[in-house]
């Protein structure tokens, strides 16, 4: 997918200040309180009892923070953080030396752990369950198997997609933790913390407008903080006010809903060329040229949390609050309401 403004995914220039803003603590993790909660109070009790935390699975939507809640996670358990990924642990002895260099009760977070290889997350069973591996040496009829101890671990494991993982793996973790979309009011106070780290100037209301606009996302939120202070700076004397991110966001295309150009073709599609669906997720791939995984992972998610979509046995179909934010009167049993009770306002 092209650089899109309201993308949930990283850019470069994302990771240049995700540095300086990331969350580092428990109490600098704004919003979802029940995670926080709950990890609070298991982190609390590893710590206490001098062991390693139990294998944490964090999984939701692209930007809503999973990988830096396994920083926060290592950083309050006081202790380090090992990085790697699914797809970059090829063979058994790739991820044979990550764990082989563990510390006792280090974190070892594997990003994308849906795509683990078979051979690898069958190396891993052992690892999580009793935390030993057994690593082949020689080749041949000479090969022998030898069982090597590792120090107890916490593997934190972090997906998109829940649903992709094996059930033998998901039963392995003992935590399991799944990110929501952030409120408004949420991400308002994300927009002003990021704000006052780099120096931005943003009143109340100018951090409430692009909080509204960020797709339920930290990283959308951040990124459209950067984008508005531009905006800000050359055309309304420096400081973010409502005023100045509603102009610049009208500008860069993105609705009062914070749909941009992709979301509204995404809807408009299935309205005009699909009456609305039900319509397959392929066929809406190649009718958008997109990518099934992104409609999957990227944009369906919010559409869906929104009620402007829904997933039904047979496909895609917008709700009237979709038909309706297009200016459009939804027809009489063809909108996905009359299956599923979208409820008042919507
Ligand atoms: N709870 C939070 N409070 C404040 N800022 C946050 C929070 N969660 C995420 N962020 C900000 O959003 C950015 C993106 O978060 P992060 O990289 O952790 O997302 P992710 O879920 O790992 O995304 P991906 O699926 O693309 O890997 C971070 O750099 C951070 O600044
Ligand atoms: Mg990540």
């Amino acid at each position: 997918m092209t650089d899109r403004l309201t993308s949930a995914n990283a850019n470069r220039e994302d990771d240049l200040v995700e540095a300086t803003i990331r969350p580092q603590r428990l109490t600098e993790y704004l919003g979802q309180p029940t995670v926080r909660e709950q990890l609070g109070i298991y982190i609390e009790a590893a710590k206490r009892r001098g062991e390693a935390l139990d294998h944490v699975l964090i999984f939701g939507p692209p930007g809503l923070g999973k990988t830096t809640l396994s920083h926060v996670i290592a950083n309050e358990l006081g202790v380090n953080l090992r990085s790697t990924s699914g797809p970059v642990l090829e063979r058994p002895g790739d991820l044979a030396a990550l764990l082989t260099n563990l510390q006792p009760r280090d974190v070892l977070f594997v990003d994308e752990i849906h795509r683990l290889s078979p051979i690898v997350e069958e190396v891993l069973y052992p690892a999580l369950e009793d935390f030993q591996i057994d690593i082949m040496i020689g080749e041949g009829p000479a090969a022998r198997s030898i069982k090597l101890d590792l120090p107890p671990f916490t593997l934190i494991g972090a997906t998109t997609r829940a649903g992709l993982l094996t059930a033998p793996l998901r039963d392995r973790f003992g935590i399991v933790q799944r990110l929501e979309f952030y409120s408004a009011l949420e991400l308002t106070a994300i927009v002003r913390r990021a704000a006052k780290i780099l120096g931005i100037a943003c009143d109340a209301d100018g951090a409430v407008e692009i909080a509204r606009r960020a797709r339920g996302t930290p990283r959308i939120a951040n990124r459209l903080l950067r984008r508005v202070r531009d905006f800000a700076e050359v055309r309304a004397g420096g400081t973010i006010t409502a005023a100045a991110a509603g102009d610049a966001l009208e500008m860069l295309k993105v609705d009062a809903e914070g749909f941009d150009a992709l979301d509204r073709r995404l809807l408009t599609t299935i309205i005009e060329n699909f009456d609305g669906g039900p319509v397959g997720v392929e066929s809406l791939a190649a009718a958008i040229s997109e990518e099934r995984g992104t409609i999957e992972d990227v944009l369906e998610p919010f559409l869906i949390q929104q009620g402007f979509l829904v997933r039904t046995a047979r496909g895609r179909m917008v709700t009237g609050k979709c038909w309706r934010h297009f200016g459009l009167v939804p027809p009489r049993r063809t909108t996905a309401d009359d299956l599923f009770d979208a409820g008042p306002g919507s």
